[in-house]
């Protein structure tokens, strides 16, 4: 056994220092990035911001509907091979989408069956835990099929980790193990590590090799992405900041007010979650735990307000460091430590 006496960071122990700038509106900062990334040589342009593959917000009507802000989505693994082939065959939302591919054969079936009809530009390859042998094999064979797609790999949250998935052959290697809105790994494995150090670390040590990192999971407000690419993210991924929409796939509930019927909340749960097991692999296998919980989060109507929330709080962080361009704001971020919360982070 050992300890790592360093302190670890959450998005809730920091805040960004304010800074000189030269800037006098928040219209005039621009929340774009370009990428050129590491194995594919293909360059991308847009507000790196992509919704979670997660049942309820990584939709088809969320990848048209972010795609108006230059934003991304992960789809979630659930659609039927047609559904993908036609929205692919689209052009402008498929632009800004990744394909999700789990660790099941069905998966890889269903993404050659796609592949042979469409173009697939983004994979993203998604599970609990990025840290086996077997996930850096299924990364490589993954590089190796497709030598024209930017890949996304993950999840991990170590520098040592997040170079092995890029020298695999990942360009984006995704950060994040229980940090999560409907996660409960934490709590039932004891696993995990503080989001915001993670991002920090896993940056630095993607930045090295010229691949790039996406902070996925924790982002409670527009701050805590502000914050996320502070540390370093070049992408962010965000789940339950966007559930509740018109744009989701989820379970709408109404009440009546007034002799109306109104839809007031939706259900909304972890991908490991009882729920989604249920919904998805005829229940929880013997051996296992569920690693998610089950929700109702408020409907929030379309998902336009809750974006123009997020840009409007990110180009408002940049008018303050005075970062023009959003590839900027890590330079310009001085990140100072606030209140009690230490204590916790220190680990007791
Ligand atoms: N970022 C995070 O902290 C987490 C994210 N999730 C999300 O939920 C989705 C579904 O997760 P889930 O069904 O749990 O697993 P995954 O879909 O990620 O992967 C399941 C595969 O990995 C194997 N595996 C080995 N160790 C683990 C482990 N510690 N946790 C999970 N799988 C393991 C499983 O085998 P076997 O079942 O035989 O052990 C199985 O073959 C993920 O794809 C991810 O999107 C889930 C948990 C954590
Ligand atoms: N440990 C678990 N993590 C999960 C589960 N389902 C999804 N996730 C992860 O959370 C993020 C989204 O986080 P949020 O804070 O923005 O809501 C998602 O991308 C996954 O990485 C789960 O069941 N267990
Ligand atoms: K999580």
């Amino acid at each position: 056994m050992r300890i790592e006496n360093e302190p670890k960071l959450d998005f809730k122990d920091v805040l960004i220092r304010p800074k000189r700038s030269t800037l006098s509106s928040r219209s005039e900062v621009d929340i774009n990035h370009t990428f050129r990334f590491l194995h594919t040589g293909r360059t991308w342009t847009g507000f790196p911001l992509i919704a979670a593959n997660m049942d309820v917000t990584g939709t088809i009507p969320m990848a048209r509907a972010l795609a108006g802000f230059g934003a991304m989505v992960a789809l979630h693994k659930y659609y039927p091979p047609e559904d993908l082939i036609a929205f692919f065959r689209e052009g402008e939302g498929a632009r800004n989408t990744f394909y999700t591919i789990g660790t099941n054969e069905a998966d890889w079936e269903k993404f050659a069956l796609v592949k042979r009809q469409v173009a697939v530009p983004f994979i993203c390859l998604d599970v609990a835990n990025g840290y086996t042998e077997r996930f850096v094999e299924m990364v490589a064979q993954a590089r190796e099929q497709n030598p024209d797609s930017v890949i996304m790999a993950g999840n991990v949250v170590t520098g040592d980790m997040t170079e092995a998935l890029l020298l695999a052959g990942a360009d984006i290697v995704k950060v994040g193990i229980g940090p999560g809105s409907v996660c409960t790994t934490r709590k039932m494995t004891g696993v995990g590590y503080p989001q915001l150090s993670a991002v920090i670390e896993c940056a630095d040590a993607a930045h090295g090799l010229k691949g790039q990192v996406c902070a996925d999971g924790g982002c409670t407000v527009p701050g805590d992405i502000a914050k996320a690419y502070g540390g370093g993210a070049d992408f962010v991924m965000l789940g339950g900041m966007l559930a509740g929409h018109d744009e989701c796939e989820g379970e709408i509930r109404h009440e009546e007010r007034g002799g109306e019927r109104v839809p007031v909340s939706m259900v909304f749960y972890g991908m490991s979650s009882d729920t989604a097991m249920n919904k998805y692999s005829g229940g929880v296998a013997k051996y296992r735990a569920s690693e998610g919980k089950t929700v109702e989060v408020p409907y929030r109507g379309p998902v336009d307000a809750t974006m123009q929330e997020i840009t409007g709080g990110v180009r408002s962080m940049m008018t303050y460091i005075g970062a023009t361009k959003l590839k900027e704001v890590p330079k310009r971020t001085t990140f100072v430590r606030v209140g009690a919360q230490l204590n916790t982070v220190f680990g007791g």
